[in-house]
């Protein structure tokens, strides 16, 4: 039967076992029983194995650079419980036939694995056999698959409403120079928040532009909001907006001038209720806390005070002189008081933020999960969620990091207050720990602060900070920060330029091989997380040009990024905010466009989006990932190898 546009629905066509398992599974015949044995353990047993059993290999090697059987390889030692499901399916060449089905009683799994051009009209005149659905379903549940959807009804099988109808014609680039894989946040302040210099920043690389509420109005930050929003639009870019809310930090409140330097052996008054020449700090719930002999480090460490007597205010001498300005953050090391983290401050914070809905919230100073458990809590209250990165500055934080990774969206190593709160020393292996923590999680993480910090007033960055910039990437950050290089620098275009030349250049070199494999034991056991690794696994050895991730939510296009492909990943949604929350991944080139309905859309789409952002051109191979074929809605379980005409 065909739809009004002429196209039948996916495998309505195809007879026998595969129609019975779209519908009735009660009439798929049944494994034999010694086969059911060899094959399906309980999850927990595959998991257990996985880590306690060397993994077979990952690929045969006897395969060429043959699609379809590399597809087959990849696809099949990955789903290393349905192993023998494949074997025997296949024929002794080890290609597979179509129309392959096995369903097992419940609760066991059903398999299917099929070469589907011909039921989807995909690559008939060639023949090429370099399409594969993978799906695995609970054989009792019809609904299976339909819940915790990654995809859901992203494609639906409906038919082609028209190709070309969902193509944003803006020019969205990759940005920077090259295809850049590593993200570019760049804070935005008084050096930057106007319409040219953002422009340049975007043209230049800027992925996510940081507003700090720690400096500035919040009627600046809506402006700069606005701003950003309206070159993105113009420039036809997906820029992301994060918005970093100070946390219970002790920082200078009040100076008599908005900077004082700070001599050898000056005394000091700090207050929290200044007069005259005293220096005010705030919350003044830090002042009890602390002790005559303590240390007090202010600009991130870059002034060191002794206190000398403590009473109402403190006291204190200047050990190492400086300059300090208004909002500096203060540093006692070890003193901390006991203050809840929700506060006035950070109410009315958070309630700006849901007006703005941005496209992500740094917290700062986060202590616990339970401090980012009370944040989500305060913004679902006013209806919005909104990925929240915890920013690790902290000795608690660092104590508590597993618990905080859980409970984030993502991490933020900011180094400014962390290399005050630790001894400085313990920062570079503190942020090689973190990063990994967080690859292996799959949860975006963020190298931050003095990055390219000699480009506050230089035009070159120092050897080391080009090495520094360099080593995040190796050790797999998502995301590069720029502070005050972009916040306050004599050229914050110009520093977000370097990063991107610096991040190209580092990727360019990066063992891909090795850190797949690495991450093999790393990504999701299901089906999904066993498509887009193999799609990074395709990608590297057919030395594709890119991977297409069709997602509705984002999932499958981080879950690609997590497995760190040699290439850029072309994540086509029809979600402009999911788009920008993108931003933070390794790789994503997010692309906005309309729901897709058949499977010859999805792929003309594909190579059409990937070709107008220059990532392809002739003789090329596309790997692409999709879900919700096969009448099973909700992941990704679609993997085809795409040659480029
Ligand atoms: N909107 C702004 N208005 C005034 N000064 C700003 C603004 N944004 C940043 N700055 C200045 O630029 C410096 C770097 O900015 P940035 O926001 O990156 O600092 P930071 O170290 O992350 O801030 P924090 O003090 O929250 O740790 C700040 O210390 C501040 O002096
Ligand atoms: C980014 C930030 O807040 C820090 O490095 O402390």
């Amino acid at each position: 039967m065909h739809d009004a546009q002429g196209y039948r629905p996916a495998c309505e066509h195809r007879s026998g076992p595969f129609r019975a398992s779209l519908q009735k599974t009660s009439q798929v015949p049944y494994a034999s029983s010694s086969l059911l044995q060899q094959l399906f353990h309980p999850r927990q047993s595959e998991t257990q194995n996985r880590q306690h059993q060397p993994q077979p290999p990952l690929m045969l090697q006897s395969c060429a650079r043959d699609p379809e059987r590399q597809i087959y390889s990849a696809v099949k030692n990955r789903l290393s419980l349905q192993r023998q499901v494949f074997s025997h399916s296949s024929t002794p060449d080890g290609r597979l036939q179509e129309g392959d089905l096995h369903a097992l009683p419940d609760p066991w799994i059903m398999v299917i694995i099929a070469g589907f051009y011909s039921a989807l009209h995909v690559d008939k005149k060639s023949k090429e056999r370099n399409v594969f659905f993978v799906d695995l379903t609970r054989v009792t549940d019809p609904q299976a698959g339909s819940h915790g959807s990654t995809d859901s009804n992203y494609i639906e099988r409906r038919g082609c409403t028209g190709m070309m109808s969902g193509i944003h014609t803006g020019t969205d680039t990759p940005s920077g120079p090259g295809v850049r894989l590593t993200r570019i946040i760049a804070t935005i302040g008084p050096a930057s928040a106007d319409i040219e210099t953002i422009s340049n920043m975007i043209r230049a690389g800027m992925d996510i532009a940081r507003l700090n509420l720690s400096h500035g109005s919040l009627e600046q930050h809506q402006a700069t909001m606005t701003m950003i929003r309206h070159v993105a639009r113009d420039l036809g870019r997906q820029v992301a907006v994060m918005i970093d809310i100070p946390g219970p930090k002790l920082r200078v409140r009040s100076l008599p001038e908005s900077d004082r330097d700070l001599s050898l052996h000056e005394k000091v008054i700090l207050s929290a209720d200044p007069h005259n020449d005293e220096i005010g700090i705030g919350p003044a719930d830090y002042i009890p806390v602390v002790c005559e002999g303590d240390a007090i480090l202010l600009a991130d460490g870059a002034v060191l005070l002794r206190v000398t007597c403590v009473g109402e205010n403190i006291c204190a001498e200047v050990v190492s002189g400086g300059s300090i300005r208004m909002g500096a953050g203060v540093v006692i090391p070890g003193r901390r008081p006991d203050i809840p983290y929700a506060n006035d401050e950070l109410v009315k914070n958070l309630s700006f933020a849901a007006e703005l809905n941005p496209d992500f919230v740094a917290l700062s100073f986060v202590g616990s999960a339970g401090d980012i458990i009370v944040v989500r809590s305060i913004l679902s209250e006013k209806q919005v969620q909104i990925p929240l990165i915890a920013k690790i500055e902290t000795k608690n934080a660092v104590d508590l990091f597993d618990e905080i990774l859980a409970a984030a969206d993502g991490i933020m190593v900011a180094r400014g207050d962390l290399g005050v709160e630790l001894p400085i020393a313990c920062v570079p292996y503190v942020q090689k720990e973190i990063i990994r923590s967080c690859n292996k999680a799959g949860k975006p993480v963020i190298t931050a602060t003095e990055m390219l910090e000699s480009m506050v007033e230089h035009g070159r960055p120092t050897r080391a900070e080009v090495a520094d910039v360099a080593n995040a990437i190796a050790d797999g950050t998502d995301a590069t920060m720029l502070s005050a290089e972009t916040s306050i620098g004599k050229d914050p275009a110009r520093a977000v330029r370097m990063m991107a030349e610096i991040a190209c250049e580092t990727e360019r070199h990066l063992p891909y091989h090795k850190i797949l494999d690495e991450r093999r034991l790393w990504h999701e056991t299901g089906p999904s997380g066993i498509i887009s690794y193999s799609a990074c696994y395709l990608a590297n050895e057919l030395e594709s040009r890119a991977i297409v991730a069709f997602t509705r939510s984002g999932i499958t296009a981080e879950r690609v990024s997590r497995c760190r492909p040699g290439n850029p990943i072309l994540a086509i949604t029809p979600d402009e905010q999911i788009a920008r929350r993108l931003l933070i991944r390794w790789g994503v080139i997010p692309c906005i466009h309309t729901p897709i309905h058949t499977a010859d859309e999805l792929f003309f789409i594909a190579l059409e989006l990937a070709k107008e952002r220059d990532l392809i051109t002739s003789g090329d191979r596309l790997i692409i990932i999709a879900g919700n074929f096969a009448g099973v809605q909700g992941r990704t379980n679609m993997i085809k190898v795409q040659n480029v005409p």
